[in-house]
């Protein structure tokens, strides 16, 4: 599904990402962890084109996608969420769920066709499924931290990838919306066949739903492998898992 083959980017000198090379089959589940500055967020927008590596391919699906432009990659089935979030806190979570069907389907430039009226069915379906429905008429910005990583989480899912890259995935949630998060994008994930890339701090989410895990460390993959090979390496317990 994709081939990350010896990425590398430097910044003035300084290498973020050295030599990095992983493959994830159709449907599994990866993390890629590591300590603060580690690389891994320059390692995700190398995968959707959101910076140019300095040498190293990515291929999707067969395909070399090195350095094509977001959307295209985007268009291909390669969905994203980011560690911020990233909504229109003005909309409403119907609107901002089914502006990204909108945008995905390139309608918003259809001028004869009234914006509010298109994929309502697949919006009420998918607000639905991630647990929104009740919360469709009120503004985005007003939600829990939890519900706008959901309407994040529903924003990428509008494009239907077949790809997920989740950025921190729960980061700032509480306990209970780490559980139902975690719950969600496994059954979502089995539902829809997708294969997840994602980064987290939290161990217990790492280790709860990672079938792989790399282990990123000052740019360089140290470690791949399943959970407990990852828990048995002694390279990244010292660096990085400490008692865990
Ligand atoms: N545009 C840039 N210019 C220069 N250095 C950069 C740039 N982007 C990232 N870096 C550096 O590259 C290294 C890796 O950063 P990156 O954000 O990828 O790490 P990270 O593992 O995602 O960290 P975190 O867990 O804090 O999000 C850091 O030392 C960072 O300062």
């Amino acid at each position: 599904m994709l081939d990350v083959r010896d990425l590398k980017k430097s910044f003035a000198g300084f290498l973020a990402v050295s030599d990095v090379s992983f493959s994830l089959l159709p449907r599994s589940i990866m993390a890629i962890i590591g300590p603060n500055g580690a690389g891994k967020s320059t390692l995700f927008n190398l995968i959707t084109g959101h910076i140019q590596p300095t040498s190293g391919r990515v291929f999707h699906k067969g395909t070399d996608i090195t350095a094509a432009a977001p959307h295209r990659i985007c268009r291909r089935g390669i969905g994203r969420s980011f560690q911020h979030t990233n909504i229109f806190p003005g909309l409403t979570v119907f609107e901002c769920i089914q502006a990204a069907f909108i945008a995905h389907h390139r309608r918003g430039s259809d001028f004869w066709g009234r914006a509010e009226r298109l994929y309502r069915p697949e919006t009420e379906a998918l607000l639905e499924r991630l647990g929104l429905a009740d919360k469709a008429d009120l503004l985005a910005g007003a939600l829990s931290h939890g519900n706008q990583k959901q309407i994040e989480l529903g924003i990428a899912l509008a494009s239907d990838p077949d790809i997920l890259l989740l950025d921190e995935p729960t980061a700032g949630m509480s306990a209970t919306e780490t559980r139902e998060t975690i719950d969600l994008l496994r059954s979502i994930a089995e539902e829809r066949g997708l294969t997840l890339l994602f980064t987290e701090h939290d161990m217990e989410v790492v280790f709860s739903i990672a079938e792989r895990i790399g282990v990123l460390h000052q740019g360089r993959l140290i470690a791949q492998g399943k959970p407990d090979e990852i828990r048995a390496d002694a390279e990244v317990r010292r660096v990085y898992l400490g008692g865990h």
